[in-house]
Parts: C-alpha cells; structure tokens; sequence
C-alpha cells in the first residue's frame, strides 16, 4: 500500500468510527426515548410523538450507508443496502410522519423496538471492528438477534401501511386527480398497496442474506477459537 492510500484509508476508517458513534449515540437517545415514556406512561400511545424528531433524522442518515457501500467504504451489498435503508425511510417519511392516525396503532412500538434494538448493537459491533477490538457478545448479538427483530420490525412496518391505507385514501395524499391542465392523474394510495408484494419478494432475500453473514461470522469465529 502507498504512503497516499495509506492516508486515504485513515480517513475513511476515522469517519467510519464518528459515523457509527453518532449514529450509536442517536438511537441510544430514541431507545432511553422509547423505555421512558413506556415506563412512565405505561402505553405506547404517544410513543411517536416523543422520538419523531430524532427518528427522521437518524433514519434518514442512513442513507448515508448506500454511498458507504457504492465508493467501497464498506464491504456491504449495495442493492440489498438500497432496499433495506429506502424501505424503512419509505414507511417514515411516506407513511408514518404524514399519517397522523398511524401513530397511536401497535405498528409503531414494533418498529420502534425493532429498529432500536438492531441500530445500536448494529453501529456499536461497526465501531468495536473498526477499533479493532470486538467483544464476542457483540458479534453473536449483531449475528443472532435479527432473527426475532427483522420479522418483528417488518410485521410493524406492514401494520402501519396497512393502517394508513384508508386514510390516505379518503385525504388523497400525495395524489393528483383528474381534470388538470397537465392532464396527468396519480394515486398514492396504490403506490402503498404496491408495496406489499415487494415485501414478500425482498425480505426473504434480506433475511437469508443475514443469516448468510451469521454463518460466515460466527461460524469462522467459533473455529478460529476451537
Ligand atoms: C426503492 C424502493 C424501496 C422499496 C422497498 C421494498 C421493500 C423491501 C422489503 C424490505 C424489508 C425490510 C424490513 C426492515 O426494514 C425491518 C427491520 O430492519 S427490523 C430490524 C432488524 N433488521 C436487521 O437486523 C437488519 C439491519 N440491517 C443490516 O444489517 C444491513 O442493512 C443489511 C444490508 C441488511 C446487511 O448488512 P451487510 O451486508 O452490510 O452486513 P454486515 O453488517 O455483515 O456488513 C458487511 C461488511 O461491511 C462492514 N460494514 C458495513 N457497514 C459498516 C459501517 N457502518 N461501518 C464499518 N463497517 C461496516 C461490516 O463490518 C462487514 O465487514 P466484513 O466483510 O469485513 O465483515
């Protein structure tokens, strides 16, 4: 490696650890969030309402992870990145923000506990690896709880699509309607109908690509330590 790639790579590995420690810190902020306001309201009603701000923001950074995985920052599938981070920024931003009714139905604790559980561990496991220290606990954590959280955090995910339906229905959100001068007619509410069988065709995929990476990491791991 050149004294110049050499460089390079220390800057790419020092911003991927304030990355992951920023997103770490933010969805540690949304879980003490989330444990609080169950805890004094025993109900979940509300729930949103207290983590909106910081949910848009720390969902919308991952955004983020696709140009990590499409410059080679990261060794991550680009496609499957792209599905996992614009399905979950599609059902915030297109469906849970605007839908107010959404916010009070039991979707919102699902995702809520899915999506937190997973970030934290998630970006803390990155940045012990990129600090090169990494507790086992951590890897089998990040390996093995995604196969209670992802059906979790999808179930949530499909409950609030379904529950916004009729209301973005009767308001006609984000949709255009005949007679206009550009003579172009759009329906939102079929768009999110839509998202359904992709669901069906891309989680598998998601969920069998995790498991193919719980393989490759703990299975390599438990024979390096045999
Ligand atoms: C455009 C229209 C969109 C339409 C959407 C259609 C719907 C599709 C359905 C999708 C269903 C999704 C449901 C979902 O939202 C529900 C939930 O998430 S519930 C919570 C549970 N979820 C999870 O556990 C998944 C979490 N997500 C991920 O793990 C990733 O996003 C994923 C892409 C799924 C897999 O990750 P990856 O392939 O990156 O695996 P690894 O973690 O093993 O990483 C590979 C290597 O890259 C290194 N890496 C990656 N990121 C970083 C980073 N930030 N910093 C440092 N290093 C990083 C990692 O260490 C690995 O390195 P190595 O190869 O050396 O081991």
């Amino acid at each position: 490696m050149t004294g110049e790639s050499k460089k390079q790579n220390s800057i790419a590995q020092a911003y991927l650890i304030m990355y992951n420690v920023a997103m770490t810190a933010g969805w540690s902020v949304i879980g003490v969030g989330v444990a609080s306001h169950v805890y004094k309201h025993r109900s979940y009603k509300g729930l949103y309402d207290q983590v909106e701000k910081q949910l848009l923001f720390f969902q919308t950074s991952a955004v983020l992870e696709i140009l990590h995985a499409a410059l080679g920052l990261v060794r991550s599938n680009v496609l499957l990145t792209t599905l996992q981070v614009f399905s979950r920024v599609g059902i915030v931003w297109g469906v849970i923000q605007p839908v107010a009714q959404v916010h009070e139905k039991e979707g919102i604790p699902m995702v809520l506990v899915a999506w937190t559980i997973t970030e934290i561990i998630r970006y803390l496991f990155y940045t012990f690896v990129l600090l090169g220290f990494t507790p086992r606990i951590m890897l089998w954590l990040r390996y093995t709880l995604f196969i209670v959280l992802y059906p979790l955090g999808v179930t949530g995910e499909l409950l609030s699509l379904y529950y916004s339906l009729p209301h973005v229905q009767k308001s006609g959100l984000y949709s255009v309607s005949l007679p206009n001068s550009l003579n172009f007619a759009f329906n939102y509410y079929y768009v999110l109908i839509g998202m359904f069988p992709l669901y069906i065709i891309f989680f598998p995929q998601l969920y069998l690509h995790m498991f193919a990476q719980r393989g490759k990491s703990l299975g390599s791991s438990s024979k390096k330590q045999n």
